[in-house]
């Protein structure tokens, strides 16, 4: 299944800039072990913001949930997940 997830990141500037630092860059390497699995099919920054969307490829709601909470910037985050299906007139096929 595939859900558009928006994330907004809130890192409070009295959090330690090391402790920061480490959690950004395990989220990095979580990232990318997802991508590479195929699970975190697209992660787009927005523009401006300390923000992306994101399109997650899983099994379903338990998975995605799963996942996102396990993120290591997850207790800073905002998050809004929006289920997806393919669009009657889209030529590209969902995997
Ligand atoms: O920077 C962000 O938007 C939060 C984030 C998600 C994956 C990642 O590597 O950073």
């Amino acid at each position: 299944m595939l859900f558009m997830v928006q994330m907004q990141v809130n890192i409070p500037a009295s959090l330690d800039k090391n402790i920061a630092d480490a959690l950004k860059k395990e989220e990095k390497e979580m990232s990318q072990k997802l991508q590479r699995e195929g699970k975190w099919r697209d992660l787009w920054r927005v523009v401006g913001q300390y923000a992306n969307v994101s399109i997650f490829n899983v099994s379903g709601n338990e998975e995605l949930h799963q996942l996102l909470i396990s993120l290591p910037l997850y207790p800073y985050m905002t998050v809004s997940v929006t289920p997806l299906t393919q669009h009657p007139s889209a030529i590209a096929q969902v995997e």
